[in-house]
């Protein structure tokens, strides 16, 4: 039975080979910044008033003029083809269904005119700026020809994260049968058979390009390290700007100062996010920066939330700390693997109903009515006496 996103997310375990998933669900390194995320909703708890009236709810808003049926949209999630056939068009049309919108990443399997030709939703685009800026500027050309509303610069890929579990499982475009993943492939028999209808098992808005052309098979990091650009630096924000007229939304923003170097580039929106903790680990929870990044903004640009969200609650914790709205990553793909389309509108029905309850029971039923004194913090356990080493490190020894 699927009653919240850890079963649809066991379900996804169930049916996607073991090197799909552990590219989903993995994060860099030691996976530091990935529980930080989950552990930083947990830290919030909730100053729930009563004896309100909350008998009309209201989770709708707008973001950068769009309306939304609910404070959720899908974020840029490279190879979603990889998890069910059309991956990104079955999400986009559900992200569509339900009042939402569908980020398209760069590296997607499902091409920019694919996702645009079937999906009735407004959709962002989600640009990594290439080393090779003709490719960038015919990406970022095709995105508005195709009718893509914002543009979403991904800026915290300098260098692909160190995804230990990827570089074990071999992880390769397309990805390869070996010796050692010979039975767990036979035992998803099923995700074999359902890609045979995908379009293609590789990056779709570039076949041509390098390396994929020669169709050999190439591994993300090596193929990505090779053409993304580590030299991008604030002035490609004006360039991006000439070659870009509509709105521009910077993702991966994690301290006050580039907040603000952010608004003065004329950013309309900032995305907080430490890339569902992919990319640098040790990074701090999206939660705990939300706060300086809302307080640095002060409103010039509107602040979105991603990692971690698996609850209802955490996107109601999120705008009360100032979020406008919030982006999951993981949870529309655990849908989409588990039951494709309608998984991914379950997805989003589960949350908007969980948000719909926590509104009530918190006596604030509209998103404009939450802000910092619907929390409270969990109370800290009293400090441990501080080990010796510690105490050198202060000078105090
Ligand atoms: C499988 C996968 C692929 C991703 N690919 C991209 C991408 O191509 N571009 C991007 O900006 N972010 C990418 N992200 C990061 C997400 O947009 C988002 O920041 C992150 O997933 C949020 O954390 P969550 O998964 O806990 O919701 C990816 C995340 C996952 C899980
Ligand atoms: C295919 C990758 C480049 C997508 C990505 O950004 C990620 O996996 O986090």
């Amino acid at each position: 039975m699927i009653i919240n996103l850890e079963d649809l997310r066991q379900r996804a375990r169930r049916r996607l080979p073991r090197t799909i998933f552990d590219y989903v669900e993995g994060g860099a390194e030691d996976e530091y910044t990935v529980n930080a995320n989950r552990r930083g909703f947990e830290r919030y708890l909730f100053r729930a008033r009563t004896l309100v009236d909350v008998s009309a709810r209201d989770q709708s808003t707008t973001l950068l003029g769009e309306k939304l049926s609910t404070p959720i949209i899908l974020g840029p999630t490279g190879l979603a083809g990889l998890v069910a056939p059309w991956g990104e068009v079955l999400a986009a049309k559900a992200a569509a269904n339900r009042g939402s919108l569908f980020t398209l990443s760069t590296m997607s399997i499902c091409t920019i005119e694919e996702v645009a030709a079937a999906a009735p939703s407004p959709l962002w685009f989600q640009l990594y700026v290439w080393k090779d800026r003709g490719v960038t500027r015919s990406l970022v050309e095709r995105a508005r020809a195709a009718g893509y509303r914002a543009l979403c610069l991904t800026v915290d890929v300098q260098e692909m994260g160190n995804r230990e579990r990827d570089r074990r499982n071999g992880f390769t475009l397309p990805p390869r049968v070996t010796f050692t993943n010979l039975l767990d492939v036979f035992r998803h028999l099923g995700w074999v058979l359902r890609m045979s209808s995908s379009p293609r098992a590789t990056f779709g808005n570039f076949i041509e390009t390098g390396d994929l052309a020669k169709k050999d098979a190439v591994s993300v990091a090596g193929f990505t390290n090779k053409q993304f650009d580590p030299s991008v630096s604030w002035k490609d924000i004006e360039w991006l700007r000439s070659i870009w007229s509509g709105p521009l939304v910077l993702k991966g923003i994690t301290c006050a100062e580039d907040a603000r170097l952010a608004v003065e580039h004329g950013v309309q929106a900032i995305i907080v996010s430490n890339h569902g903790g992919r990319q640098l680990d040790f990074l701090p929870a999206g939660t705990d920066v939300l706060p300086e990044v809302v307080d640095a903004v002060q409103g010039r640009a509107e602040v979105v939330l991603d990692g971690g969200i698996r609850r209802g609650s955490d996107v109601v914790k999120a705008i009360a700390l100032g979020a406008r709205a919030c982006m999951i990553g993981r949870p529309f793909l655990y849908g989409l693997a588990a039951d494709g389309q309608a998984g991914v509108e379950l997805t989003l029905d589960i949350l908007s109903k969980e948000i719909d309850r926590t509104l009530a029971l918190l006596g604030r039923p509209r998103l404009a009515d939450l802000d910092r004194s619907a929390l409270r913090m969990e109370p800290q356990p009293a400090a441990e006496p501080r080990a010796p080493a510690l105490r050198v490190l202060d000078g105090a020894a």
